[in-house]
């Protein structure tokens, strides 16, 4: 029998990441071949924005796509919200050059703060909220607080673009593909202070420091060419990165709704308190996925170069945090 189609909601919807990221999902790539979707998306209350909204959906008509079962454009977020099953927090101001993610906090806060209250008024009570928009962490924080009725676990941020980022610097130095990786983790904030760790990675099968056997490119080189990867793309564009961004969001989907078979992947998740990590903190962590939900991998060794990224990340978190929880009320 044919499955029951399933509302998902993505602001921002005519932007960049949107026109690179709806007809993805349209198609079945994030939840199924299988899977009937209703979109419904949101944008900004002008007219030049919903405009281009308007022209999106008739591009999205225009495909046929067997699997969408239905279409609402809107400029009003408990509208964009009513019964989603996932929402894709992706609209928001991105950064241009010179700037850094946390420069757009105060003014992304405020977009957080009442699509949260909305998606805890009328969203359903499973929602899966993946937030895109800059300073992703601390937006979806504020999305979380913002919606006490919803369970904090449903709230998650991006960081897969970072994670596969670093899959693809690694299978270029080393020559191997990137599906021979097992293993690897983004820890901590979307910004440059995030630690990606390949400790406990495997490049087809042998250990990745053994396989990579350059500590000094791994410190020196790797960390910091993933963490200012956003930044050599609004270089090179002029804008920020788009497609990788909608092909990060749809593969951080996918694995939440379907599952990873036993993978690694980092998702930024409200911490457990694990790893010294506050809970409640936004924070990109190994998880794995199966009926529908993530779940930590615990128990790693956390040796004295990961605990001291580890914290430098955590503290600029905080730091993003405490600029924002006067408006939380
Ligand atoms: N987490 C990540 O890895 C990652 C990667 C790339 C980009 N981003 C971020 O994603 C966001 C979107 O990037 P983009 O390139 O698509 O930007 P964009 O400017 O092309 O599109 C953003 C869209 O959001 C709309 N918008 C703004 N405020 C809104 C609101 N309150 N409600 C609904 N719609 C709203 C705008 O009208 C615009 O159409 C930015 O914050 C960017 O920094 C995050
Ligand atoms: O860097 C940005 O501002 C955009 C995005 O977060 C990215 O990492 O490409």
């Amino acid at each position: 029998m044919a499955k029951a189609p399933v509302r998902v909601a993505v602001t921002g919807a005519a932007g960049q990441i949107g026109y690179a990221l709806l007809f993805r999902i349209a198609s079945g790539e994030m939840l199924g071949k299988d899977q009937p979707v209703i979109l419904q998306m949101l944008e900004l209350p002008i007219d030049k924005a919903q405009a281009a909204l308007k022209g999106v959906m008739m591009e999205l008509e225009d495909c046929a796509f067997p699997l969408l079962a239905g279409m609402v454009g809107t400029a009003d977020p408990k509208v964009a919200f009513k019964d989603a099953d996932y929402a894709l927090l992706v609209g928001a101001k991105p950064r241009g050059p010179g700037m850094e993610r946390k420069d757009l906090l105060m003014e992304n806060a405020k977009i957080f703060i009442e699509q949260g209250k909305a998606l805890d008024a009328v969203a359903s009570r499973n929602i899966k909220v993946l937030v895109v928009g800059n300073p992703a962490n601390t937006n979806a924080w504020i999305a979380m607080k913002s919606a006490p009725s919803l369970p904090k676990e449903n709230f998650t941020a991006m960081l897969r673009l970072d994670h596969n980022r670093a899959l693809s610097q690694l299978a270029s130095k080393t020559g191997k593909p990137v599906d021979s990786m097992e293993k690897l983790i983004v820890w901590g904030n979307h910004s440059p202070t995030m630690y990606p760790d390949y400790r406990f990675a495997t490049i087809a099968g042998q250990a990745a420091p053994a396989a990579v056997n350059d500590d000094a490119w791994y410190k020196n080189e790797f960390i910091p060419k993933v963490g200012k990867r956003g930044a050599a793309i609004i270089e090179a564009r002029g804008v920020s990165s788009a497609a990788s961004a909608a092909n990060a969001a749809i593969d951080h989907m996918r694995d939440w709704a379907l599952g990873t078979n036993g993978k690694w992947v980092t998702m930024g998740v409200p911490s457990d308190g694990s790893y010294g990590i506050p809970e409640g903190t936004l924070y990109g962590v190994p998880v794995t996925c199966v009926g529908g939900k993530y779940q930590r991998v615990t128990g790693l060794a956390i040796d004295d170069f990961s605990r001291q990224k580890m914290d430098f990340t955590l503290k600029e978190l905080q730091e993003e945090q405490d600029g924002v929880k006067s408006m939380l009320g």
